[in-house]
């Protein structure tokens, strides 16, 4: 059974595990601080789809952001179908949908316009394939640029690795095909919470682009800013970004994915048993393979935020002590050897039953989701502003047949 905007009166415990939950005042409180920074700088922010796409929760955060932007054609048509206020082109609410993918087909490019508001090209080559189709629709056209340095502490995040085929970064040639573009995005940031290396690989940019820059009318300079923290110098960023715009004359644009919903979301789950094998184990109702799959690509854990409904703060043990003997180690359910949410020194050992919330779990994760040893796949489950409870998405074995053949 598929459920969509049921509305569940009573609390989350009669809820069952696993399931995400999303909190809408939490990503509204995200919002503000997204909007605070638009307003200072003048920049324009639009949410990166690839990192989180629960358009359930798309009406909070409209108000606040001026489009999307996508990795894919379906992306680009979610962003339009869901984000977009497309209705009315002459609306001044009207938000953007921007296209954007590492290589477009040829079979799906007409429809990849049908949605798009701007259109960015990952190569020259995919601009002399496809830049008539949007240009005899006046569509604005930019081409992504690789300024060969980037702030990024994971080689396989990384936009500048070596041999990287994510934009372009040879000068002349980019210089040959400004008649073409009016725009260019230049993504190089991950998970950067240091203002002064952003502003430092800024500079490097202009260094490096500069001449390009002034002939330009847009710059998006991608996601991956941590903004977000309660310690990052948010004017700062402003005043850089509003320089940066009056220098060369362009408007700014930001994507931010992780930024927008940073701390919004967690996975709830159930102890469905513990065992003991030199520290003490439990194995919970879901998987970090399958559910919180970027935590096992970038070798991390899960902060836990609640045991049995109760808030606490646990961080795993490789952020706060060595190892020790009465640790647990949470595991998910799959056959996995290493499907290891994290190592935790707990107040009190896990029992059968207990219920565990991980925190961290709105980006990257639902969009990577996957059905993965056929475990059962979590709801989506969001707390809406007024307090209500939403179950707006259960999954069940129609969905998990139906993806496999
Ligand atoms: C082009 C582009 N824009 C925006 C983002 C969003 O980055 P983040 O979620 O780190 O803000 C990414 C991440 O992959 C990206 O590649
Ligand atoms: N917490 C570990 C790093 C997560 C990286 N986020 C996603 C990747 C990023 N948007 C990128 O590839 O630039």
């Amino acid at each position: 059974m598929n459920v969509e905007n049921t509305v569940i009166t009573s609390d989350l415990s009669s809820l069952p595990t696993p399931y995400y939950l999303l909190d809408e005042t939490a990503i509204v409180a995200n919002m503000q601080i997204i909007a605070r920074l638009c307003e200072l700088s003048g920049a324009k922010a639009l949410l990166a789809l690839k990192c989180f796409a629960t358009w359930g929760v798309f009406d909070v955060m409209q108000p606040y952001l001026h489009g999307t932007t996508s990795s894919s054609l379906n992306e680009v048509r979610l962003g339009y179908e869901t984000f977009g206020n497309n209705s009315d082109a002459n609306n001044s609410d009207k938000k953007e949908t921007h296209a954007y993918s590492v290589a477009y087909s040829a079979d799906e490019i007409d429809e990849v316009l049908s949605y798009a508001d701007k259109i960015i090209f990952n190569s020259i080559s995919q601009l002399h394939a496809f830049k008539d189709k949007a240009h005899a629709q006046d569509i604005p056209v930019g081409l992504r640029l690789n300024p060969k340095t980037s702030n990024s502490s994971f080689i396989i995040a990384d936009p500048a690795r070596p041999f990287s085929r994510l934009g372009e970064h040879d000068k002349d040639k980019i210089a040959a095909v400004l008649g073409d573009i009016t725009g260019v995005m230049i993504h190089n940031n991950c998970e950067n919470d240091s203002f002064e290396a952003f502003s430092a690989s800024l500079a490097d940019i202009e260094d490096r682009f500069g001449d390009i820059l002034a002939q330009l009318e847009w710059v998006s300079l991608g996601g991956g800013i941590h903004f977000i923290a309660p310690s990052y110098p948010l004017e700062k960023l402003a005043d850089r970004l509003k320089g940066f715009s009056e220098k060369y004359g362009v408007q700014v644009y930001l994507e931010p994915g992780e930024a927008s919903i940073h701390g919004a979301g967690t996975l709830v789950t159930t102890v469905l048993d513990t065992m003991h094998n030199d520290k003490n184990l439990a194995v919970v109702d879901a998987s970090i393979e399958a559910h919180m799959l970027d935590l096992l690509i970038y070798r991390e854990s899960a902060p836990i935020t609640s045991v049995n409904a109760e808030s606490v703060e646990v961080l795993p043990v490789e952020q706060v002590q060595q190892d020790a003997a009465d640790n647990t180690i949470i595991y998910g359910r799959s056959c996995l050897a290493g499907d290891i949410f994290g190592e935790y020194a707990l107040a009190h050992e896990l029992q059968v039953g207990d219920t565990v919330a991980f925190g961290n779990a709105a980006g990257y994760t639902m969009v990577k989701k996957n059905w993965f040893n056929g475990v059962n796949m979590p709801a989506i489950v969001i707390r809406r502003l007024d307090g209500s409870i939403d179950v707006q998405r259960e999954f069940d074995y129609q969905d998990y047949k139906a993806s496999l053949s």
